[in-house]
């Protein structure tokens, strides 16, 4: 029904020949396109370079964020024009890292989203709960608010370009990972979200990624689950043989 898709989320770690490294060794072996969707999401500095390697493979390169104005006085961002002249294919947009140490609102967020796609980037557009509002009850109070906030203003046509990712927070780094029941529930929960705002075809066809620990001992299960349509992976995602055991999962969904 929905093609899963496995996005590595390197955020700041490897060197530039390491990243060059890593793609050149797996670049071949990715799982066709017509099964899953592979998606390397790259330090910045990196991009250019990524592209240009991945050209013509099934593997596609995102960046980690971008700015939402087209140019400006905004030392050290990227536009979404820049992300476009070198024909990055995905960014993602909110992740909790960025929100929490650099202050990024629901807002930005909103205003993220709507570059991206004006630009032909497809925005992987992250949301999840701390610990404390999970214990409080309050995970699907939150995702829902972020999620609202994220799509704020977008037609039901834009919403088909966009991927969320539910990313619990308590999991993110962790080694705890969400059971993949729980992990489907909230993904659901979404899903519903979506449908409540743009109609049920929207909400069928949006894509819903797990993440926060995913590792190739438990992809298969989250990918198991009917409303998990694929990962978005820190650590498990750095090791060239782990990311190809990540996508086989996605391939074999
Ligand atoms: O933040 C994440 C992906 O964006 C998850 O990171 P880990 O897979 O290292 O838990």
């Amino acid at each position: 029904m929905r093609k899963p898709i496995i996005a590595a989320n390197w955020k700041m770690y490897k060197t530039f020949d390491e990243a060059v490294d890593f793609v050149e060794a797996i670049k071949d072996k990715i799982p066709s396109a017509e099964k899953v969707d592979a998606v390397v999401c790259a330090p910045a500095l990196y991009l250019p370079t990524l592209v240009d390697l991945a050209k013509d493979t099934e593997l596609a390169i995102g960046a980690q964020n971008m700015h939402y104005e087209e140019e400006g006085a905004f030392t050290g961002e990227i536009s979404p024009k820049m992300l476009e002249a070198i024909q990055v294919d995905y960014v993602i947009i909110g992740h909790s890292e960025r929100r929490e140490y650099f202050n990024e609102t629901d807002e930005a967020v909103n205003k993220k989203v709507k570059a991206a796609l004006s630009h032909g980037i497809v925005p992987i557009v992250c949301c999840g709960e701390t610990l404390e509002e999970r214990e409080a009850g309050h995970t699907e109070e939150k995702v829902a608010n972020q999620v609202k906030e994220a799509l704020a203003g977008l037609t039901e046509e834009e919403v088909q370009h966009i991927v969320i990712a539910y990313e619990p927070i308590w999991a993110i780094g962790t080694g705890k990972t969400a059971t993949a029941d729980d992990a489907n529930a909230v993904c659901g929960h979404i899903r519903k979200v979506v449908e409540e705002l743009y109609g049920k075809a929207a909400a069928e066809n949006i894509r819903i990624q797990y993440g926060g620990s995913v590792k190739p001992e438990n992809i298969e299960d989250l990918l198991s689950k009917e409303q998990i349509d694929g990962a978005l992976v820190g650590g498990a995602s750095l090791q060239v043989e782990s990311y190809l055991k990540l996508l086989e999962a996605g391939a074999n969904a």
